[in-house]
């Protein structure tokens, strides 16, 4: 009998960089995968809340502007969700304009955040005096623009101008040429040991105790475990109170991993893992 496909959502609309982390992510699954976008981070969780979608992939940190804070708060709140695997794409923003529409006059550029900020250089350097408009996602502010008979352009990509009729007034746009994100795909199952996986944890520590981070630290060092990412969020509950992110290198169920993993545990008021997954692979 056929295996049921899998059903990953992505955020949406068509055309943003998250669908395309998706289409290169499940193209190298053995089992069939359909795609659904969402229109925003917090309804893809919802939507794997419910079950409705398997898997989700959602943007979690960028080269030049950082943590997609959302994905890592959202993860938080749902603790039956775990990281299932990873994908880093290098990113190249375009301003997008109607075909014939003047770029150096626009009123108004549409796009998500991130991309804003990205290209926050260019921005002021050219459209110093044009209006930013934030969206859920780039392929959101190119479907505005699209729609519109407004003096407007749209921050996205190249794929995101074909879905949307749109031109490429200006390419690679984005502040640093070599601009990449990392994106995760989140879902509910642990995954298998590769030989080459990285495990995620996030812990917070007594608030009184000299030396908290160093004991946690010392765990990984002393086991020659590799850390490749440290972050810290506002717990939300109280200023100066922090929630730590790390991600190390090594699966869950390889011993010394697992042995630094227990030994944490004694040192912090609460750890959980997030999941061990493939190191993900680069998308140029
Ligand atoms: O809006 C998108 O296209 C996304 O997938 C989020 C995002 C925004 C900017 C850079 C990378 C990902």
């Amino acid at each position: 009998m056929k295996e049921k496909a899998i059903r990953a959502g992505y955020l949406g609309p068509e055309g943003t960089f998250s669908e395309e982390a998706a289409q290169v992510f499940f193209s190298y699954q053995e089992q069939e995968v359909s795609l659904s976008p969402f229109s925003s981070i917090p309804l893809l969780y919802d939507a794997l809340g419910k079950r409705e979608v398997d898997l989700a992939m959602l943007p979690v940190e960028n080269s030049i502007e950082g943590t997609v804070n959302q994905t890592l708060d959202e993860l938080i709140e749902h603790p039956s969700l775990l990281i299932s695997g990873e994908i880093i794409l290098s990113i190249h923003h375009c301003l997008l304009v109607r075909p014939d529409q003047e770029w150096a006059k626009l009123e108004r550029v549409y796009s998500h955040p991130q991309a804003l900020a990205q290209c926050r250089t260019f921005l002021e350097k050219n459209l110093a005096e044009t209006a930013l408009f934030p969206t859920l996602s780039t392929a959101e502010g190119a479907q505005i623009v699209a729609k519109s008979t407004e003096p407007y352009g749209a921050i996205a990509s190249r794929f995101a101008a074909l879905r949307q009729g749109l031109e490429v007034a200006v390419p690679d746009i984005q502040s640093k040429q070599n601009n990449k994100t990392r994106f995760l795909v989140i879902g509910r199952q642990l995954t298998e040991p590769t030989g080459a996986d990285k495990t995620s944890i996030v812990f917070a520590l007594p608030q009184d105790r000299p030396g908290g981070l160093y004991s946690i630290l010392k765990e990984f060092a002393e086991r020659q475990i590799n850390l490749t990412r440290i972050e810290s969020r506002p717990t939300k509950q109280e200023l100066g109170h922090y929630l730590f992110f790390i991600d190390c290198l090594g699966h869950q169920r390889d011993p010394m991993v697992a042995e630094a993993l227990h030994a944490i545990g004694k040192n912090t008021i609460l750890t959980r893992i997030l999941g061990s997954y493939k190191i993900g692979m680069v998308k140029e």
